[in-house]
């Protein structure tokens, strides 16, 4: 029988016997391959998920279960190889003096032979397209770049899952659509799982599947077409909806009539093109 990847059961967490629960009674499953988006406002309990995920935090309640397998002190440091983490601040995460220093450091802590590591080290640069940096200096790289680098490290470790906490958030626009390029590649070419913690709602469109946290709790999930379109209690739970949602509302109240279906930019740019809009 196969199982889910990862499989929460009844998580249940709080950081001090008295705080009220960061997670509260939260059941959720991800298939290998899968894009999963991680919303909710600021402090709804994405990050603690991620970090039950990965087992930084021990559940109060409730079971984790990797492969089917359930998740114990035991097998602790083995399930935490197959999933990588990707963090905010892209300069908090450099190690090394040069680039490949840098993608090389978990590799070395993990005892990879030179030779194996040389090979891996390498083949990371090429699938974020950051090769021809090598031998640069991590400081001087851009925020995209540096972000690009550090998925790099991750890859180079072969995890099954890559988790991105708020990954792209300080990054410009264009740093963005770089490091969501790169995961989309990487998720393509070698089926990774990928859970992304974003209040980027245009991220979190390229996603799978979205799941909504709110006070500790999974409250919707959904495709992004579902939980996005026409959803305006989002923007009420304090979330940013999709540029071509935020659009089409805008319309709506200015009474002209939208398409009901979730529109990607293209779709929008198309439809606008075609609708017979006037200035
Ligand atoms: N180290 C900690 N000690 C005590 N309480 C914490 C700690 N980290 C988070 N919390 C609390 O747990 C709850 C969930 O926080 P969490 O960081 O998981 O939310 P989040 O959705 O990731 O928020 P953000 O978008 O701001 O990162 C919040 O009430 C927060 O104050």
């Amino acid at each position: 029988m196969s199982h889910p990847q990862i499989e929460l059961k009844e998580i249940t967490f709080n950081y001090h016997e008295d705080d009220k629960k960061a997670l509260d009674n939260v059941s959720l499953s991800i298939n290998p391959g899968e894009w999963v988006a991680l919303i909710g406002h600021n402090g709804s309990g994405k990050s603690t998920l991620a970090k039950t995920i990965n087992g930084l935090i021990r559940p109060t309640a409730g079971e984790i279960l990797i492969n089917g397998e359930k998740l114990t002190e035991e097998n602790l440091w083995d399930m935490r190889k197959m999933i990588g983490m990707v963090f905010q601040n892209p300069d908090n995460q450099f190690v090394g003096s040069t680039v490949e220093d840098d993608v090389a450091f978990g590799l070395e802590n993990q005892g990879i032979p030179r030779e194996e590591m040389l090979v891996r080290v390498k083949d990371a640069l090429e699938r974020v397209r950051m090769s021809e940096f090598t031998l640069r200096e991590p400081s001087m790289l851009s925020g995209g770049q540096k972000q690009r680098v550090a998925i790099a490290g991750v890859v180079a470790l072969r995890p099954d899952v890559i988790i991105l906490d708020e990954a792209t958030s300080m990054l410009d626009p264009e740093g963005r659509a770089e490091v969501i390029q790169t995961i989309k590649k990487i998720k393509d070419e070698s089926n990774l799982t990928v859970i992304s913690i974003t209040h980027d709602i245009d991220e979190a469109a390229f996603a799978n599947r979205v799941l909504v946290m709110n006070s500790g709790q999974l409250v919707a999930q959904g495709t992004p077409e579902e939980i996005f379109s026409g959803n305006r209690e989002l923007v009420e739970q304090g979330l940013d909806i999709p540029f071509p949602e935020k659009l089409k509302a805008a319309l709506e109240d200015r009474e002209i009539e939208v398409p009901q279906e979730y529109l990607t930019e293209e779709r929008l740019v198309e439809w606008l093109w075609t609708s017979g809009l006037k200035k």
